[in-house]
């Protein structure tokens, strides 16, 4: 095959040639290192803005409804619905909210609307008639934006917010009032801390919010330019020098081009921030938003109650997929499709003896290695947390026959199991599903298809005198041949195996011995586990009956099979 040729590759340029880096804070006394996160923050969900204007194809009214009827019931109190004056789609369900929405009196529906006369207008337009709506205005501050796409100096960037906000505070209190007010200097991490400061301070100047009428100072990094650290320095200059911080929410509005996004929050709402604007697993521009579920999952694994519902990650994963038309990958934090599953032996082991340790010591308190969080606590189930490939080890073999089956393999079988279960993993190169591996033990211990010999029946009776010796009698066959074979001994175990050492002519006896019941109630059926000696060693068989003793015989029968097709060998 002729592979096609690409264009030279030349290696990437000089970074230092390229690119700088970013400014460290000057906060040498910053105390958020030592502080830690001990309640929830206010959560105000973005996808239905910031979300939705990051899709291939925006959201219509249905896969918005939807997506808002989710958020309600996990908890989010402020809800950005939208940018109404950017669409006709935005503006109507603005108005479905308000009219039809039956947005509980607790939850805030919050708009977005640049700085500019007529986009504001319409705005308000949109909100008419809505209880104690959030109106968030923003225009970018940064220096770069400031140059290249306003070509204004501060002062006009300033003005341009303060205009902004002296129109709505007007606009808000000629309607009656019962507005609430989101200020952001868009790109603040582009911005100096100073010149974002001195902006958002003239913006509270003219909104002069109140105890009862806070003003939100969203501070987003629109762009994650830095380590998390720089923008919790940020959050706490910003807190310790904005003025009239006791009427401020200050608001996290955070996004992942990093790939730090949680980080970043987690140390702003060290840093002193009050609230956080995110999305559902992180939908949104680029590599998208902070994921709030993903937030609130870490402080509830903390201890802490993040006061956002997230039991049904599988309902919000589906109204995440159907609304945003996206896919979660498997790997994505507490919702990926194998974030509960460990395939490799060690994990597994670990964890099979966590769940044990954890059942056994009946306390609330979760602890289980490799398990940060209880599964279930999520609506997720035990079902896939341990799954078979060419890495497992016996404990997870074990796992699996324990949980699915009720079988409870002895020790030294899981180590005998393992090995026949590894080579056909080897082998195939693939998972191994859970029926397979119980339908392999089946067929290798208790059904034995081609065995030369069957149990089928056994009745015992004295030895003359003897209180304590029985001969056993039973009917077994032989490569279908009906054969009577008798024995000696204390019970029914130890005469059967001396009657069919003395038919074998291989000396047979028993190494160990145990069983329990599969199923409840009285069709009980019993599982029972024979480890035969024999001159090349010990094998197991395995016996399944309603009555113990037969399950007893049938596996000293299979153990007995295993040991003829060793020595045929
Ligand atoms: C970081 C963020 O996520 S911010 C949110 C971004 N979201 C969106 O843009 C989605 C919705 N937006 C839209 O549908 C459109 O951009 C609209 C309807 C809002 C505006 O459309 P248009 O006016 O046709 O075009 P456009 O967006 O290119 O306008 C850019 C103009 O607005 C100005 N502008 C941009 N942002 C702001 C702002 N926040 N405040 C004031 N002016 C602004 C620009 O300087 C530019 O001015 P110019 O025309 O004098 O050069
Ligand atoms: C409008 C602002 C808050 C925004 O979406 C951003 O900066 O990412």
């Amino acid at each position: 095959m002729i592979l096609k040729s690409h264009s030279i590759k030349t290696g990437m340029p000089e970074a230092a040639m390229k690119y700088q880096p970013y400014p460290q804070v000057a906060l040498s006394d910053r105390t958020w290192p030592s502080k830690a996160i001990t309640k929830a923050p206010v959560w105000c969900s973005v996808d239905l803005r910031d979300g939705n204007q990051a899709l291939v194809d925006p959201m219509g009214h249905d896969r918005k409804a939807r997506m808002f009827h989710l958020l309600v019931d996990m908890g989010f109190k402020e809800i950005e619905i939208g940018f109404p004056s950017a669409s006709q789609t935005d503006f109507d369900f603005a108005r479905w909210c308000v009219e039809e929405g039956n947005v509980p009196a607790d939850v805030s529906l919050q708009v977005l609307v640049q700085c500019r006369p007529e986009l504001i207008t319409r705005t308000f337009e949109a909100l008419q008639g809505a209880h104690r709506p959030i109106v968030h205005f923003y225009n970018s501050t940064s220096e770069l934006q400031r140059r290249v796409v306003f070509g204004k100096d501060v002062a006009g960037i300033k003005q341009i917010a303060t205009d902004a906000a002296k129109m709505i505070t007007d606009m808000a209190a000629r309607a009656g009032g019962g507005y609430r007010f989101e200020y952001s200097p868009e790109s603040f991490t582009g911005t100096e801390l100073e010149v974002a400061l001195e902006i958002c301070n003239a913006v509270i100047e003219v909104v002069k919010p109140t105890p009862d009428n806070k003003l939100i100072i969203n501070l987003p990094s629109t762009v994650e330019m830095a380590t998390p650290n720089v923008y919790a320095d940020q959050i706490e200059w910003m807190c310790r020098n904005l003025d009239n911080r006791e009427n401020l929410i200050i608001s996290l509005h955070p996004h992942n081009d990093r790939g730090t996004g949680i980080a970043a929050t987690e140390l702003g709402l060290m840093a002193g921030a009050d609230r956080v604007e995110g999305t559902l697993f992180g939908n949104g521009e680029r590599t998208g938003n902070v994921d709030v579920v993903t937030l609130a999952l870490n402080m509830f694994t903390q201890g802490v109650d993040p006061k956002l519902d997230c039991s049904d990650i599988e309902r919000i994963k589906e109204v995440y997929e159907y609304s945003n038309q996206m896919v979660i990958p498997e790997r994505h934090p507490y919702v990926g499709e194998l974030v509960y599953t460990a395939f490799s032996g060690s994990h597994q082991d670990a964890i099979n003896k966590g769940m044990k340790a954890i059942k056994q010591a009946n306390k609330p308190l979760w602890e289980v290695p490799y398990l940060p969080i209880d599964p279930r606590d999520v609506g997720r189930s035990y079902e896939a947390i341990i799954r078979i490939n060419s890495q497992s080890g016996k404990g997870g073999i074990a796992y699996i026959l324990q949980e699915d089956y009720g079988i409870n393999l002895p020790r030294k079988l899981q180590v005998e199991f393992r090995e026949d279960i590894q080579r056909i993993t080897d082998e195939e190169g693939k998972e191994l599903p859970s029926k397979r591996i119980h339908a392999r033990f089946l067929e290798r211990y208790v059904e034995q298809p081609g065995a030369r010999i069957k149990f089928v029946d056994h009745h015992t009776y004295p030895v003359g005198d003897h209180k304590s010796l029985r001969v056993v009698a039973a009917e077994i066959t032989d490569n279908g041949e009906t054969r009577r074979i008798e024995g000696k001994g204390t019970g029914p175990i130890d005469g059967f195996i001396n009657a069919l050492s003395i038919y074998l002519g291989i000396e047979l006896s028993v190494a160990d011995y145990s069983e329990h019941s599969l199923q409840h109630g009285s069709n009980a059926a019993a599982i029972a586990y024979v480890e035969v000696e024999y001159p090349g060693g010990t094998l197991f068989g395995v016996g399944i009956n309603t009555n113990i003793v037969a399950a007893s015989l049938e596996a000293i029968v299979s153990a007995a099979n295993r040991v003829l097709e060793t020595m045929a060998k």
